[in-house]
């Protein structure tokens, strides 16, 4: 007996037994791919930017809940534009009056750039082509895409056509096109596109017959391309199978030279953006889909998602990423509809990481970016992109490190360190992140929720700055006296004025010299300073890891102090650390009862 290795009762046994699902599976049936046993497409590779199509003012319009108004068209049109889009498809225009209009406002303003080719959708019926070449006179360049559906079940269920009929049905149509483009286009560089719709779901060698019968009644050669359109209506395989189509597909096609392959794919199954990748590996030259993935029902493929994925592969997209969030307010406010915070490259989250092993990790991927830019004399954004967690540099697409790290109850110490250097200029030495990080997960663990920078700072000034009691340091003079410091300092402790003097051999030794007169027991074990900022008023930071009490009853614990000068600072600092310490020691007598 041989075993196949890949069969699933190779699979090791869990423990765990699935139980059967309540689910009607069994009214469904698995697609049945064409056969492509010598495909070739695995081993290629993608190394360009295909040709694109923005199809939101017409797919992506007609799945609207509210279809965009003339001002909306306008405002998403040139947008397109602007982002580099040179073919779109800008409606149907015989569907209604709307968008008849729209196509001759934007021809009659003048708004279609010479190098963008609009393109306008149309069934197979005469009428319906009369009145969309019609919307086309004047334009420079323009397309017209005709469509009827060619899989068995729209035959038999909606169209009631056998396949001659349905081939007829294409190839009048396309006759129609050229009609009726003579009579009105004739000054109009004029392109034509044909898609088999339901392409994926048709048997792949009639969709052949079908587009090779078009092909014979357009005619192409040098200069007179068509387009051939393979949607993926509904998505309904895993997206190899697609693949192997359009693999097969450009095989069989007759002049495959003077035709352009083009994917429109639509995403009911999620997949497809990689439905689109693998077939453009299998040799197709065109993509249509929406911003965003805009379109019916699951939508069409995502141009941004594909155009960025291809950014990620050092492959120019030949389209301008470079402001998502303006494109994403632009889609918002021209749909209606809201982009998910966890759309790849473009949602509100998708550079932003809650949890304590992620910022970690990215913030020691900056802090080597930083280091390896400044070493070469160059900015961060100028070197070649490598971080933990982010695919790509923010930055890259109009974003900025503010929201990279956030913190809430999954953060550690990393993301908070990252967020007090980044936003409040403070360093924390790595055993006072630990341990302000216990503060703020403290915080996290009792209110919940998200801490901003804001609430970072109160947290950390409440529990490191503030504190101003039992022991209040007023007023310090520091000398230096032979090989070490005298210190004198006003202070006030527990409500009275102190003057108290000591020696040691430096500021801070002097300072808690002073302190074990007024019975304050302290060991400086660590101490790092570092001023906030540049120039003649910076503030200094000091921090102190200091041993507070005596014997069995001492704890280890930080202080922080901010100052003009540097030797306030680092005895605020220490002033810092034993007034926690008394706090925390009271709180525990508090709680004890006593
Ligand atoms: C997959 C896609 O996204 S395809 C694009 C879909 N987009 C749209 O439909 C938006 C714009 N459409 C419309 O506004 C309308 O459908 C119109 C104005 C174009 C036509 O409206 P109506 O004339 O009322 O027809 P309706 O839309 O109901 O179409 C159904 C008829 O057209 C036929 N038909 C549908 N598609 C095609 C086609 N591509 N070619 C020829 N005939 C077609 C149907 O078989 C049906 O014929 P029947 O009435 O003889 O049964
Ligand atoms: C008209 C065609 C291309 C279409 O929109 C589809 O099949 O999804």
């Amino acid at each position: 007996m041989t075993t196949n290795i890949f069969s699933f009762s190779t699979r090791p046994q869990s423990p765990l037994v699935q139980s059967p699902s309540p689910m009607p599976y069994q009214r469904y049936h698995a697609f049945e791919p064409v056969d492509v046993p010598d495909r070739t497409w695995p081993t290629k590779k993608i190394t360009q930017a295909p040709r694109w199509l923005s199809t939101d003012l017409r797919d992506g319009n007609q799945a609207l809940i509210d279809p965009m108004t003339p001002s909306r068209k306008r405002k998403m049109f040139d947008m397109l534009v602007r982002m580099g889009y040179k073919e779109i498809e800008v409606g149907f225009p015989s569907a209604s009056k709307t968008d008849f209009d729209f196509v001759r406002s934007l021809i009659e303003s003048d708004a279609i750039p010479d190098d963008v080719q609009i393109s306008v959708l149309t069934q197979a019926r005469e009428d319906l082509i009369d009145r969309t070449a019609q919307s086309l006179i004047g334009a420079k360049r323009a397309n017209i895409h005709l469509y009827n559906a060619t899989a068995e079940l729209f035959r038999r269920v909606v169209f009631k056509v056998t396949e001659a009929e349905c081939i007829e049905l294409a190839t009048r149509g396309t006759e129609l096109v050229m009609r009726y483009a003579d009579k009105y286009l004739s000054d109009v560089e004029f392109g034509y596109q044909y898609s088999p719709e339901i392409f994926t779901q048709t048997p792949t060698d009639f969709a052949i017959e079908v587009c090779n019968a078009v092909i014979d009644v357009w005619q192409p050669g040098v200069g007179r391309e068509i387009i051939l359109n393979l949607p993926a209506t509904v998505e309904m395989s895993t997206p190899n199978t697609y693949a192997d189509q359009i693999e097969y597909f450009g095989r069989h096609i007759n002049n495959r030279e003077f035709v352009a392959i083009s994917l429109h794919p639509h995403n009911d199954r999620g997949t497809a953006v990689a439905a689109t990748e693998l077939a453009l590996m299998a040799g197709a030259d065109r993509v249509e889909g929406c911003l965003f993935g805009h379109g019916e029902r699951t939508g069409n493929v995502d141009l941004i998602t594909l155009g960025l994925n291809l950014f990620t592969q050092g492959i120019d997209p030949q389209i301008d990423f470079s402001d998502i969030d303006e494109i994403r307010r632009t889609v918002e406010y021209c749909t209606n509809l809201p982009v998910h915070p966890r759309h790849p490259y473009a949602g509100d989250l998708v550079f932003t990481a809650f949890s304590g092993s992620h910022q970690d990790a990215i913030k020691k991927g900056l802090e080597v970016l930083e280091k390896t830019a400044a070493s070469q004399g160059k900015s961060l954004h100028e070197i070649p992109w490598e971080a933990p967690y982010l695919p790509i540099d923010p930055h890259d697409v109009g974003r900025n490190y503010e929201a990279v790290i956030r913190v809430n109850s999954q953060s550690g110490k990393g993301g908070m360190a990252y967020l007090m250097k980044s936003e409040h200029k403070l360093d924390l030495p790595r055993r006072l992140q630990m341990e302000f990080s216990r503060v703020v997960q403290s915080h996290t663990d009792s209110e919940g929720g998200e801490v901003s920078p804001q609430q970072l700072w109160e947290i950390f000034s409440d529990e490191y700055l503030t504190l101003a009691d039992p022991l209040n340091l007023v007023t310090v003079k520091s000398v230096a006296n032979g090989n070490g410091y005298a210190i004198t300092a006003t202070v006030v402790d527990r409500g009275e004025t102190r003057e108290i003097s000591g020696e040691g051999n430096g500021p801070v030794s002097a300072f808690v010299d002073a302190l074990s007169l007024l019975g304050y027991h302290v060991r400086v074990l660590d101490y790092t300073e570092h001023a906030l900022s540049a120039g003649g008023d910076a503030m200094a930071a000091a921090y102190v890891e200091t041993e507070v009490g005596e014997g069995d009853n001492a704890r280890v614990l930080w202080g922080v102090g901010l100052n003009a000068s540097i030797v306030t600072a680092s005895l605020a600092a220490v002033v810092s650390a034993i007034n926690r310490d008394i706090r925390d020691r009271d709180g525990e007598l508090a709680t004890a009862g006593v």
